[in-house]
């Protein structure tokens, strides 16, 4: 029988800074995103960044947290549900860090009696730090525990004429009463190396964009080029004019370069160049969540609002509109029909 597993990032259980260290501590412990050996890596992770970040993230997420929960969480649920009323094999849901967890989403279909598995990470673009890492877990719970199980892989997104559809519709929906001045894409940051390391043709990526124009089969796993493929077609299909749009990259960590250019400095200047009102849009993300709510919302609103700028809209990520839940159910019809 066949059946699918949706997976998104993961959130803490709760607020308290118990929770969110052991959640950054899953999270950033894991090699595909602090990708160096796991000594320096326990080094940076526990002996640097878990001394101060949790205390400073639990701030961050009590400003987001909703009464039922993460956000994140609690709208991964609600795309579930629906879909799962329109497909007719079982939908689960689990997170790569936290609950529910990968493992206790395949036990869930083995107990619907699941063996062929439709594995959709929650991620428009291929990256090392969120597909990879899922694929990798699965297969490795796979092989421990789920031995009578297959997997299939849902491909990334991020130009597929559906998804282009309704992340533009979106976008027309919250812009088309409203007057502004520049629409920005902000997709969250990769290390520089990270692109690097995915690039299966060892020579094609030169980081600075000279190189995702020319057709390549480093591509399929390049989270640069698939950022800006998405910002292209999004560009294209709303019919928006050059220069009134960019891309850029948002929540860094540490200080190797990361893609760039990064958000919040583009964000300041554009208030600091007399750009009075912006909309942002962060097709990286499907779900809402601490990245779009309180980084984008609260603190890059903030900044160009005090830098001058008088308007600032966020545009909603998918999240479950009807739109999305439709086009996600129908890839999965078409799998489980084949
Ligand atoms: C496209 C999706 C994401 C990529 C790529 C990604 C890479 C990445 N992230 C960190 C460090 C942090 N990210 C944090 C939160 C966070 N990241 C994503 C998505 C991607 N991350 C999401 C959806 C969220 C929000 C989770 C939520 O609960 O709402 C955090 C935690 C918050 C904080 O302390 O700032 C960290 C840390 C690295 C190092 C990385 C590397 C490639
Ligand atoms: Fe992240």
């Amino acid at each position: 029988m066949k059946g699918v597993l949706l997976v998104n990032l993961g959130s803490p259980d709760s607020t308290e800074v118990k929770d969110v260290k052991k959640y950054l501590d899953e999270f950033l412990m894991d090699e595909r995103v602090i990708d160096v050996p796991w000594l320096l890596r326990a080094f940076i992770v526990r002996g640097i960044i878990l001394r101060t970040r949790p205390k400073n993230s639990a701030e961050a997420y009590k400003r987001i947290w909703w009464e039922e929960g993460s956000p994140l969480i609690v709208l991964s649920e609600r795309l579930q549900e629906k879909v799962q009323e329109l497909v007719s094999v079982p939908v689960a849901l689990a997170m790569r860090y936290g609950n529910p967890s990968l493992e206790s989403g395949l036990k869930e279909l083995r107990q619907k009696g699941v063996t062929e598995v439709l594995l959709v990470p929650l991620y428009p673009q291929f990256a090392m730090a969120t597909t990879e890492t899922i694929l990798v877990l699965a297969e490795k719970l796979r092989k421990k525990h789920f031995p009578e199980m297959s997997f299939t892989t849902m491909p990334a997104f991020y130009n597929h004429p559906d998804y282009v559809r309704v992340l533009s519709a979106s976008v027309q929906e919250e812009l088309q009463n409203r007057e502004w001045d520049h629409l920005l894409f902000s997709y969250h940051g990769v290390p520089e190396r990270h692109i690097k390391k995915s690039d299966i043709t060892k020579s094609h990526c030169k980081i600075d964009g000279s190189c995702c124009n020319n057709p390549s089969p480093a591509h399929r796993f390049c989270y640069r080029h698939q950022c800006y493929e998405t910002t292209k077609q999004v560009a294209s299909y709303l019919g928006l004019k050059e220069g009134t749009y960019s891309t850029s990259f948002q929540s860094r960590l540490g200080k190797d370069p990361w893609l760039q250019p990064y958000t919040d400095q583009t964000v300041a200047g554009f208030a600091e160049k007399g750009t009075k009102k912006m909309a942002i849009v962060t097709p990286a993300f499907v779900s809402d969540c601490l990245e779009t709510l309180e980084e984008i919302g609260m603190e890059a609103k903030e900044d160009f609002l005090e830098k001058g700028g008088e308007e600032f809209y966020v545009i909603p990520c998918l999240n479950d509109r009807e739109d999305w839940v439709k086009v996600l159910a129908r890839w999965m019809d078409e799998w489980a029909d084949q």
